[in-house]
C-alpha cells in the first residue's frame, strides 16, 4: 500500500488529500501553520481552508515536513506556485530518492518564466520521468463534496502516471493519464489569467456572449502557447486545456474569477486581495510571467495582455475592453 504526503493544507491540498484517503492511500498532510495542522489531526476537519468537511480517519496533520515525507511514495506538492521554490529547498533532502514528485499548482514562476515541474527538477535534481502534474476542473469544494469530475495525471513516465491514477481514483473523482505535461501545465495556468478577465466582463456586467467569446479566444491563445513550447493540441482540447478553462471561468467559486470580478466592479487590487481571504488567485502573478514567456516565443496572447496591464498597469477594465475590441479585424 503506498503512502502519500501532500505538502500544503490550503483548499486542494486537503480536498486531494481527502480524494487519496478516500481511494484507500494513507496520507499525511504537512501544514505551514501549527493550528491547522492540529485542528486537522483533532477534529478531521480544515476549519481555516475547507470548514464544514469532514475528513477520513487515514488522514492526520503535522508541521513536521521530515515526519509527513516518511515512507511516502507519492509526494504531493500543494503550495502555490510563486512559493514552491522556497518550500522545496527544505523538503529536498527529506524526500525519498524513488518518490514520485506531483505537482498540484497551477502557476508560472514569476522571474525564471519556469514551469512548476521545472522548478521541482531545478530544485530536487529529480529526473522528469519522476515529475508528474495533476490538473483539471477540480474546483476544491466541489470535490470536497464528491460532485464527479475528471482530471489528468500527466507524466512521461506512464507507469509512475498510472501508480498516480491508482492512488486517487474513486466512485466520484475519475483521472486519466497523459504524457504531455508541457499541455497540462500551460492549460493549468493559462486558465487562471482568463478567469480573471471573465470575472472582469462579468463585474462590468457583461453577459454571456462575452463570456463564451472570451474563454473561445482565451483558449486560442493558450493553445498558442501551450503548440509553441511543445504541448499536444489534443491536451488544451481535453480536461486540463477546455474543461478547467470551462469550469474557473463559469464558475463563483473560483478565486481567479471572484478576483477579476471585484476589478470589474470597479474595487481597487487591494479590495480584490482583501476579497481572496488570504486564498491564493495564481493569475494575478502569472499574467505577468505568462505575458512575458508569450513574448520570448513571440505568440500573441491579448487577453493575457490586457489582463497584466490592467492588474499592474493601471489600465482600467473598460480601456482594457476597448483596446481589445479596437484591435485589427482578421480571420479566426
Ligand atoms: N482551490 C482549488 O480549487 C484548486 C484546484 C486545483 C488546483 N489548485 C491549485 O493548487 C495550488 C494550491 O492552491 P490552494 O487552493 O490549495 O491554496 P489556498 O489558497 O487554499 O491555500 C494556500 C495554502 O498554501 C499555504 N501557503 C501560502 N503561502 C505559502 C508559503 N509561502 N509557504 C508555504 N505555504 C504557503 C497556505 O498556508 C495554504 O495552506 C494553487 O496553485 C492552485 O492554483 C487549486
Ligand atoms: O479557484 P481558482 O480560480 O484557483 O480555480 C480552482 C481550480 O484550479 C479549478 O480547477
Amino acid at each position: 500500500m503506498v503512502k502519500a504526503a501532500v505538502l500544503g493544507a490550503g483548499s486542494w491540498g486537503t480536498a486531494y488529500a481527502k480524494v487519496l484517503a478516500e481511494a484507500g492511500t494513507d496520507v499525511t498532510i504537512w501544514a505551514r501553520r501549527d493550528e491547522v495542522a492540529t485542528v486537522i489531526s483533532e477534529t478531521h476537519e480544515n476549519t481555516a481552508y475547507l470548514p464544514g468537511i469532514t475528513l477520513p480517519p487515514n488522514i492526520d496533520a503535522t508541521t513536521d515536513h521530515a515526519a509527513a515525507l516518511n515512507g511516502a511514495g507519492i509526494v504531493v506538492l500543494a503550495v502555490p506556485s510563486q512559493s514552491l521554490r522556497g518550500n522545496l529547498k527544505q523538503w529536498t533532502s527529506a524526500i525519498d530518492k524513488d518518490a514520485t514528485l506531483l505537482s498540484l499548482a497551477k502557476g508560472i514562476e514569476s522571474g525564471t518564466l519556469l514551469r512548476m515541474s521545472q522548478v521541482i527538477a531545478q530544485v530536487t535534481g529529480a529526473d522528469l520521468s519522476r515529475i508528474a502534474v495533476l490538473s483539471g476542473p477540480n474546483l476544491a469544494r466541489e470535490i470536497a463534496t464528491r460532485q464527479p469530475a475528471g482530471t489528468v495525471i500527466a507524466c512521461p513516465d506512464s507507469a509512475r502516471a498510472i501508480d498516480v491514477q491508482k492512488a486517487c481514483a474513486t466512485g466520484y473523482f475519475r483521472p486519466y493519464t497523459n504524457s504531455d505535461v508541457i499541455g497540462c501545465e500551460i492549460g493549468g495556468a493559462c486558465k487562471n489569467v482568463i478567469a480573471l478577465a471573465c470575472g472582469m466582463a462579468s463585474g462590468q456586467g457583461m453577459g454571456e456572449n462575452t463570456i463564451a467569446s472570451i474563454i473561445t479566444r482565451g483558449l486560442a491563445e493558450t493553445t498558442r502557447l501551450g503548440v509553441a513550447l511543445g504541448a499536444k493540441p489534443a491536451t488544451l482540447a481535453g480536461l486540463a486545456g477546455v474543461g478547467d478553462l470551462v469550469a474557473t471561468c463559469s464558475s463563483p467559486l473560483s478565486r481567479n474569477r471572484s478576483f477579476g470580478r471585484v476589478l470589474g466592479e470597479g474595487g481597487t487590487m487591494a479590495a480584490a486581495q482583501e476579497a481572496a481571504h488570504g486564498q491564493v488567485a495564481e493569475g494575478v502573478k502569472s499574467c505577468t510571467s505568462v505575458r512575458a514567456l508569450s513574448e520570448s516565443f513571440d505568440v500573441e496572447m491579448p487577453l493575457t495582455d490586457a489582463v497584466h496591464r490592467v492588474c499592474h498597469e493601471g489600465l482600467s477594465v473598460r480601456e482594457a475592453v476597448g483596446h481589445l475590441l479596437g484591435r485589427r479585424i482578421k480571420p479566426e
